[in-house]
């Protein structure tokens, strides 16, 4: 049917060896898909198919590979087996035959398999003819309606594939588009996250707002809010070509595990309501994190703030202060404000910014990046004072003392707080 079947998928790349597989196995889904299509992965996600006993295989090379095991779903009967640099999955094959799993997959392109065992390519829905034309072709509308969270993996595979939904598909996506609700939130809020993630995703998740699956999580969303997402990657790239270290922040995730980066809070804001107290509902009910949360409520609340002119030092400081490491988020969100307010004209509102991003930037600025001159101890010792708000109130005037250049030292710290109690 086509050429050879490519090298990525020879058990000598897997994390273990081919004899721990009965005969037959297969292998199926994403690798097998990225291995004809010619792609690589950083990081190996396997599938397989066995037709009994899969939990049981997985469990033993889970202990010969001394690889971590996780029993996914005891009803399906799928495992997790992870290793350092892979994970494969083990699911007990659908139906009685191989052709029934394929058939109740999401789409052709997923639908391919792969014996390792006869190195044979098995294609009962003709998804190779799809990765060919570059197409997300649907299995059936019933396969869409079983599990609705594919009417969303097929905007997020569309973006990280560079493929287009076949038409029948999309007709199909939209008829079904009110029973994305029937899924947990926590899974669309990942797919969601893919498509937030990079600029090939700006277009895909605008289509999936126009065809109404964005709607129901982001319920205050407006053309003008879809549209925002692209200025924010516009905005993302000019910051990125005159200070390359913001630009990497903006690539860097909220916190190690979770899915959003900088890039992605920014546009999280876009979408939703500008009062932060009604966003923060909207993202608990997606199931964000907390840390996600502070984030895109901080770079609402304090964006605007940016673009004060003559700010005193004395403000400044409270403004780092608030916003901390949000901060590249909420400039990028500030331009795409002024991108609407008046079209953007080179760099000349990103020279607004300018004094504010070399402060963030320079470890030395005392106004973005105060150190402690005394301690709060040190503070109710020298001065003889109990503990109390108060003496968080002078550490906070001590270090506006200190950017204001007022004050250098511990000692002069320490006398300045003094003269504020007496005064
Ligand atoms: N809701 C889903 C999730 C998965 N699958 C099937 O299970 C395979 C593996 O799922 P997953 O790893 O989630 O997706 P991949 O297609 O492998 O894509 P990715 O590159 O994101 O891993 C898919 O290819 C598809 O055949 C499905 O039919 N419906
Ligand atoms: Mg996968």
């Amino acid at each position: 049917m086509h050429g050879s079947v490519p090298s990525t998928l020879a058990p000598e790349n897997w994390p273990f060896s081919l004899e721990w597989l009965p005969q037959p196995a297969y292998m199926v889904g994403g690798a097998v898909r990225d291995a004809l299509l010619g792609r690589t992965r950083e990081y190996l996600d396997l599938d397989f198919v066995i037709p009994s006993d899969a939990v049981k295989v997985a469990r033993a090379i889970a202990r010969h590979y001394q690889a971590g095991f996780v029993l996914l779903d005891p009803e399906r009967k799928i495992a997790r087996v992870v290793f350092p640099h892979a994970t494969a999955d083990f699911a007990q094959q659908e139906g009685n035959n191989l052709e029934t799993d394929l058939h109740r997959r999401d789409f052709t392109v997923n639908a391919i398999a792969y014996n390792p065992h006869t190195q044979e390519i098995i294609d009962p829905l003709q998804g190779y003819a799809d990765l060919e034309q570059r197409l997300l072709r649907m299995v059936s509308l019933t396969n869409l309606k079983d599990d609705p969270l594919r009417l969303m993996r097929a905007y997020r595979q569309a973006a990280q594939l560079g493929f287009t939904i076949e038409p029948a598909t999309q007709s199909a996506i939209r008829s079904l588009a009110s029973h994305i609700t029937h899924v947990a939130a926590e899974r669309v809020r990942v797919e969601i996250g893919y498509l937030l993630a990079s600029p090939q995703g700006t277009p895909w998740i605008v289509k999936a707002g126009e065809d109404a699956l964005i709607a129901p999580y982001f319920k205050n969303a407006t053309c003008e809010s879809f549209n925002k997402l692209a200025l924010v990657d516009t905005a993302a790239t000019l910051l990125t070509e005159n200070w390359p270290q913001l630009g990497l922040e903006l690539e860097q995730y909220v916190r190690d595990t979770v899915k959003t980066t900088w890039l992605g809070i920014a546009k999280l804001a876009c979408l939703v309501h500008s009062n932060p107290e009604v966003a923060e509902i909207e993202l608990q009910e997606l199931t964000y994190s907390r840390a996600e949360i502070r984030a895109v409520t901080t770079a609402l609340k304090l964006f605007s703030q940016l673009k004060l002119t003559n700010m005193s030092l004395r403000e400044q400081y409270f403004l780092f202060r608030e916003v901390g490491i949000v901060f590249a988020a909420t400039v990028v969100l500030a331009l795409v404000d002024d991108t609407l307010v008046e079209a953007m004209s080179g760099n000349k509102s990103l020279r607004v910014y300018a004094p504010l991003i070399r402060r963030y930037l320079n470890p030395d600025d005392l106004v973005a990046h105060p150190t402690q001159l005394v301690s709060g101890k040190e503070l109710m010792i020298a001065l003889n004072i109990p503990a109390s708000p108060l003496v968080g109130e002078l550490l906070t005037e001590i270090a506006v003392a200190q950017a204001e250049g007022k004050v250098s030292t511990p000692a002069e710290a320490t006398e300045f707080a003094h003269q504020l109690l007496d005064g």
